[in-house]
């Protein structure tokens, strides 16, 4: 009897602290630079901006990799000007980390403001309310980081509870909305901004093998969203529920995709296994997720909301999961509007899929209540999470 008074204090404590309900993502935005390369002419511009266009061979396999990336435009924070006023970023026996640190640093935090702004417009709160504060990015390993200055420039409370993670790579803002659920759920009346923020000026550099596919496949842009669990003000409306979140670590896969620091920027090592690797294990990581909720017997009656790195992995999702045609049409959209924004590209994809749920176009309509957000990065590491559009499913 003696202890039980305490536990029980404890115990009312703990559970006071706690939201009531799942969390949910309340309101999403997007931005990108002005910089817009229309994948077609991407060779062309990129080996006359790197003065390399006496590499013939480099650049018709580069003409051939853009061909097949199912990319139609990209934007960038870099301009032709910006990287002719740095030779150092293409001769990589000079260092360029220092300066392109300065270059992302100073643009990460306007790109990621533009998108958080609409998302807290969507969201219908002062944005005062925000409580947390999650910032993910593979541009970027300053600190104080971007994240200080976006919350400067938000206008965000001196108290807000900040979290800023680095090199995720494409993992990175499913990693951050992970994050941001279990900050909602653990602490009530937390309103959680979550960005992606991406700005690879970092990573740009001459042509050779091993840098083609970052080159032809990356881009700049921001996503943005609000997420909270209830109780919910009467001006709140949840998107999507996020109902489960997992991450797996692939067994033996340590080498397949690695970002490294460098001082000559920012080097991703892509090894061409990745594809297989995700093919052979993506269904089995996804059935212990799944199982709970019964969901594991019928993957094309969910929705999908997968970041789209590549064709390939988009093509490792669709067979290793056995996806009818159209099943990642919002990923495809996302990939050949914006190429792969790394962080940023997932609240692209649930951006999309919102859309898509309110379509007016039969095709393009996406109808399912329950679905999947999907992302790799370095590891190789699996981030999942369940999610239940809220436009069609009662809370229990
Ligand atoms: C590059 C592709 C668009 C090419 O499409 P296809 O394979 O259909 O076409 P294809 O076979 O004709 O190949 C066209 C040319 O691309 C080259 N090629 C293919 N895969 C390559 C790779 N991993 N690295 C370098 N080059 C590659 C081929 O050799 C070929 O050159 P040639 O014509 O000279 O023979 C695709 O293979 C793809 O999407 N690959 C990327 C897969 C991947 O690992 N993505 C991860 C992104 S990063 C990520 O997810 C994690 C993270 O960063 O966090």
């Amino acid at each position: 009897m003696g202890t039980s008074r305490p536990v029980t204090v404890l115990e009312g404590v703990r559970c006071g602290q706690r939201a009531n309900g799942t969390a949910a993502v309340l309101a999403l935005g997007t931005s990108n630079p002005a910089n817009c390369v229309r994948q077609d002419k991407y060779a062309d511009w990129y080996f006359r901006v790197t003065k390399s266009d006496h590499l013939a061979q480099l650049k018709d396999k580069m003409k051939r990799i853009c061909e097949k990336s199912g990319i139609a435009k990209r934007y960038f924070y870099h301009t032709k000007e910006m990287i002719g006023g740095h030779p150092e970023f293409l001769d990589r026996a000079l260092p360029s980390l220092r300066t392109r640190l300065g270059i992302t640093t100073a643009a990460m935090p306007e790109l990621a403001a533009a998108a958080a702004r609409k998302a807290i417009a969507e969201w219908g709160r002062p944005a005062a309310d925000i409580t947390h504060l999650v910032v993910s990015t593979s541009s970027g390993v300053s600190s104080p980081g971007a994240d200080v200055r976006l919350a400067a420039l938000l206008g965000l409370r001196p108290t807000v509870h900040r979290i800023m993670h680095c090199l995720h790579g494409c993992a990175g803002g499913s990693v951050a909305l992970r994050l941001a659920k279990d900050l909602a759920e653990n602490n009530l009346g937390a309103r959680v901004l979550v960005v992606g923020v991406e700005a690879t000026a970092l990573a740009f550099r001459g042509p050779d093998l091993d840098a083609l596919l970052a080159m032809a496949l990356f881009g700049d842009g921001a996503g943005a969203a609000v997420v909270g669990a209830g109780p919910m003000s009467s001006v709140e409306r949840p998107v999507f529920r996020m109902v489960l979140a997992s991450q797996a670590t692939l067994q033996g896969t340590d080498n397949a995709v690695g970002i490294k620091v460098t001082e000559s920027g920012l080097h991703f090592k892509i090894s061409p296994e990745m594809p297989k690797m995700v093919r052979d294990s993506i269904k089995g990581c996804l059935a212990d997720t799944l199982a709970p909720f019964g969901l594991a017997s019928d993957l094309n009656g969910l929705f999908w909301a997968a970041v789209p790195a590549s064709p390939a992995i988009l093509g490792s999702y669709q067979t290793g999961l056995g996806l009818e045609p159209g099943k990642l049409a919002a990923s495809q959209r996302v990939l050949c509007e914006y190429g792969n924004m790394l962080a940023a590209t997932i609240f692209f994809v649930l951006d999309e899929m919102r859309c898509r749920r309110g379509s007016g176009n039969k095709e393009e309509r996406e109808n399912c209540e329950w679905g999947v957000m999907l992302a790799m990065g370095p590891g190789i590491t699996v981030e999942m999470m369940v999610l239940q559009a809220a436009d069609t499913g009662k809370e229990d």
